[in-house]
C-alpha cells in the first residue's frame, strides 16, 4: 500500500517525510510535481507545495493536481499535511484543500488532527494546545502571516468549509469506537471531523482507523500513526547517511519570526558571524541584497554564517510601518537571493528556518527532491539534495517553532560526528 502525501509547506514536508522514514517507510520527498520518477522501491511519496498562505483557489487547484499525480503514481492512501498549529485564516487554506481532495476521492468525514505530542501539540475536546497553553494564548497569536486567535478547531475549520465539521472525542477513540462513530458522521454527510489526540498512543489508534480509509489529514504525528499501521512491526528508520559536507560554505538563513527561532538565532548570533536584515524606508530589496553580499564577501568561510530577518512582534510591526509594501514577501526573496549567492554552484551545508522562507529558498535553488538523513530534533532532519553537478547540498528546513534553543549549534555538531 503506497501512501501519497501533500504538504502545504516545505518545512512541514520534511517534518512529515522524517516521521514516515522513522517508521520505516521508504519515503521520497519532492518539491512540486515531478516530470517523472521511478517509484519502484518507494512506500510513501511526499509532494511539498508552497500553498499554505496563497489564495484558497490556487491552493485547492495545486493540491488537486498533486493528488491526481499521486493517484497515477500508484498511491492508494492519501494524506494532507498542514501545520501542527493549524496555520490558516478564515478563508483557508485547510478547509478548501480538504474539500477538493475529498470530492475528488469521493469521501466524506475526513479526519483532521494536528496533534504532534513530541513538539507539545495536543488536541482535547477539539481544542488545540501548544505546550500548556491554548493555541490562541500561545505565541502563534503573533504569527506574521497566520495569526491564530481561536483554539476551537471545529469552529476554525467550520469557518473555512462549506460542509459541516464534527468532533471525534478522545473518549470514543480510547473506547475503540472510532470506526463506528465515523460511520455515523459519514452518514450525516459531514465533510471533516476534528479528532482529539493527546499522546502517541491516541495517534496510533487513530492511525489504524486512517490507514483503512482513502484520505486523512493533520500534522506529522497522525501520519506517523498511519505509518505505524502500514509498516512492518520490526521496521527501522529508512534514511540516508550524510555524505561529507566538504570544506565549502555553511550558512543559516532565518526568516521565521516564531518564538523558538528567535531564541535559536539569539544564541547562534553569539557564536557565529551574523547579519540581521532590515528594510529601511525607501530602500529596495535589491539594495538589501547588495549590502548583504558585501558583508558575505568579507567573511571567512570556515564557520557558519547567520543571516536573519527574525524579529520580535514589535519589530515586525515597526518593519511593516517603515516598509508597508509586502515586507514579508520581500524578506523571503532577499533570503532566497542569499541562498543562491552562497550555494548556487552546489556543495556545502545550509539551514533554513521558516516554512515560507524555506519554500522561497528551495525554489530559488531549483531543488527537485531531497533524501531524508538523520534527525536533529523532533520534526527536523538533515536532508541531502543532489545537484546536477558537483557535491550534494546538505540541507535542513526547520519549522519556525521546532527545535531546542541550541538547535543551530547542535545541527553543525551532527555534521562533525
Ligand atoms: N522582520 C520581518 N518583518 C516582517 N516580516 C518578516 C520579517 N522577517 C520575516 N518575515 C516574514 O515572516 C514570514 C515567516 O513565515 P515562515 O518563513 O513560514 O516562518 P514560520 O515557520 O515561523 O511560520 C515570512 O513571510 C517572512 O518573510
Ligand atoms: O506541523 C508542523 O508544526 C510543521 O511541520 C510545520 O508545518 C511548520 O510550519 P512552519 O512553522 O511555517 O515552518
Amino acid at each position: 500500500m503506497r501512501l501519497g502525501c501533500i504538504a502545504d509547506d516545505f518545512t512541514g514536508a520534511t517534518d512529515l517525510a522524517n516521521e514516515l522514514a522513522s517508521r520505516g517507510l521508504r519515503t521520497s520527498l519532492l518539491f512540486g510535481i515531478p516530470a517523472d520518477l521511478d517509484l519502484a522501491k518507494i512506500d510513501a511519496v511526499v509532494i511539498a507545495l508552497k500553498s499554505r498562505s496563497i489564495a484558497p483557489d490556487a491552493a485547492a487547484e495545486q493540491s488537486l493536481a498533486a493528488l491526481r499525480w499521486l493517484k497515477q503514481a500508484g498511491c492508494e492512501r492519501f494524506y494532507f499535511k498542514y501545520c501542527s498549529t493549524f496555520d490558516s485564516t478564515d478563508a483557508g487554506n485547510i478547509g478548501p484543500v480538504l474539500e477538493v481532495m475529498a470530492a475528488d476521492l469521493g469521501v466524506e468525514a475526513v479526519i483532521a488532527c494536528p496533534a504532534f505530542p513530541a513538539t507539545g501539540r495536543t488536541v482535547y475536546q477539539g481544542h488545540l494546545f501548544v505546550g500548556d497553553r491554548l493555541l490562541n494564548e500561545s505565541t502563534m497569536r503573533d504569527h506574521p502571516l497566520n495569526p491564530m486567535l481561536d483554539a476551537d478547531l471545529v469552529r476554525v475549520l467550520q469557518r473555512q468549509t462549506r460542509g459541516t465539521v464534527g468532533l471525534l472525542p478522545r473518549e470514543i477513540l480510547a473506547a475503540g469506537a472510532a470506526a463506528e462513530a465515523m460511520a455515523k458522521h459519514r452518514g450525516a454527510g459531514m465533510i471533516a471531523v476534528i479528532a482529539d489526540a493527546i499522546c502517541d498512543e491516541d495517534l496510533a489508534l487513530l492511525g489504524q482507523y486512517c490507514a483503512g480509509v482513502p484520505l486523512a489529514s493533520g500534522a506529522s504525528g497522525l501520519a506517523s500513526g498511519i505509518a505505524r499501521a502500514l509498516a512492518p512491526p520490526d521496521a527501522c528508520r529508512a534514511s540516508a547517511p550524510l555524505p561529507e559536507a566538504g570544506a565549502s560554505r555553511c550558512a543559516i538563513l532565518a526568516g521565521s519570526c516564531s518564538a523558538a527561532t528567535r531564541r535559536q538565532a539569539e544564541l547562534a548570533a553569539e557564536r557565529y558571524p551574523s547579519l540581521r536584515l532590515s528594510l529601511r524606508a525607501g530602500e529596495t530589496p535589491e539594495e538589501v541584497v547588495a549590502r548583504a553580499k558585501d558583508w558575505i564577501d568579507k567573511q571567512a568561510l570556515d564557520r557558519p554564517l547567520l543571516i536573519y530577518s527574525t524579529a520580535t512582534p514589535d519589530m515586525v510591526e515597526a518593519q511593516r510601518r517603515a516598509w508597508p509594501d509586502g515586507a514579508s514577501a520581500a524578506f523571503e526573496a532577499i533570503l532566497a537571493e542569499m541562498a543562491a549567492y552562497l550555494f548556487e554552484d552546489g556543495g556545502g551545508a545550509l539551514i533554513v528556518a521558516g516554512g515560507e522562507t524555506s519554500g522561497a529558498v528551495v525554489s530559488r535553488l531549483g531543488l527537485g527532491r531531497i533524501d531524508i538523513g538523520p534527525e536533529i530534533d523532533p520534526g527536523v532532519p538533515w536532508t541531502i539534495a543532489a545537484r546536477d553537478e558537483g557535491p550534494p547540498l546538505l540541507l535542513t528546513l526547520k519549522s519556525g517553532n521546532f527545535g531546542s534553543d541550541d538547535f543551530f549549534l547542535k545541527a553543525w555538531e551532527h555534521l562533525d560526528d
